[in-house]
């Protein structure tokens, strides 16, 4: 069942440097909840996610995960990321299997059943290096879920794939952390991504890092990319945007870009 993550007054600065990347963060997501962090590039998105995984300390503040502070990764609260750390010349179920057999762990039956969930039943036997980006990303996915994870943290894990192969992978991402109560952080630079993923789109700006926009998406699943909702939503994220950044975003797939001046207004 997914986690409840607090992120408690949140704030670090790098060593060596004076400024802060991210100040007074504070934020509440629910268990379950899908959450989607958007900002333009520099902003602190994977600072925090970092953050929430426990890959890295907060210099002041805290992430609690049901409660407990973060202070470590933990298999219970998956990363993934855009290039997934597979063995290329291992089968798919030696890779999906591999979570678990760190955790000292055998399912074959679990695995067989995750492998159908992500669409790689009739995979398993091939070698990850013959399989498409798409594929690789699919398996990546089947080994976090292999630990029944809590959380998934996403750091743009579809961004080098083709749209359709985004698409495909955004749906399901979406679906099976829905149909397991699994708690999602999504970091996307893809507005469309966060419209079609997320209950709750958080877009955060820089100098220093903060949320300055909670945005519920008030839509039900599987969301229609091409209805008017969807549009409408997608427009309205690209005004806030806008005028929190103080530069048009024009195309809701351009946030990694760089640039816009230092946003005051929280929408
Ligand atoms: N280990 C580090 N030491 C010093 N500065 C760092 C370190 N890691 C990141 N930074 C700086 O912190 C800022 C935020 O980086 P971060 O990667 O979190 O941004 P981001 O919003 O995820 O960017 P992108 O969308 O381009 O991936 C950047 O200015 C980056 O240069």
């Amino acid at each position: 069942m997914g986690a409840r993550i607090s992120i408690d007054f949140l704030s670090h600065t790098f060593r060596g440097q004076h400024a802060p990347v991210l100040q007074n963060i504070d934020l509440d997501i629910a268990p379950g909840e899908q959450v989607a962090l958007i900002g333009r590039s520099g902003c602190g998105k994977s600072t925090l996610l970092h953050m929430i995984s426990g890959l890295q300390m907060a210099s002041d503040g805290c992430v609690r995960i049901n409660g407990s502070q973060v202070t470590k990764p933990s298999a219970k609260w998956n990363m993934m990321f855009q290039k997934p750390s597979l063995f290329p010349w291992m089968s798919v179920r030696q890779n999906a299997e591999l979570g678990l057999a760190f955790a000292g762990k055998r399912d074959i039956a679990l695995i067989e059943r995750l492998l159908a969930m992500t669409g790689l039943a009739d995979k398993s036997d091939a070698r990850v290096g013959d399989l498409s980006g798409g594929q690789q990303q699919r398996v990546a996915l089947a080994r976090s879920l292999a630990t029944s994870p809590d959380v998934l943290l996403l750091d743009e894990p579809f961004s080098a794939l083709d749209a359709f192969t985004r698409a495909s992978l955004q749906e399901d991402v979406a679906r099976i952390a829905r149909e397991n109560g699994i708690t999602l952080v999504l970091v996307t630079h893809d507005i469309d991504e966060a419209v079609a993923m997320a209950d709750r789109v958080l877009i955060m700006v820089a100098d220093p890092g903060r949320i300055a926009s909670s945005i519920k998406m008030d839509m039900s699943f599987p969301r229609d990319r091409v209805g008017a909702d969807f549009i409408r939503t997608r427009e309205r994220l690209m005004r806030i945007f806008s005028q929190l950044s103080g530069s048009v975003v024009s195309n809701p797939a351009d946030l990694a870009t760089s640039g816009g001046s230092s946003p005051q207004a929280a929408a």
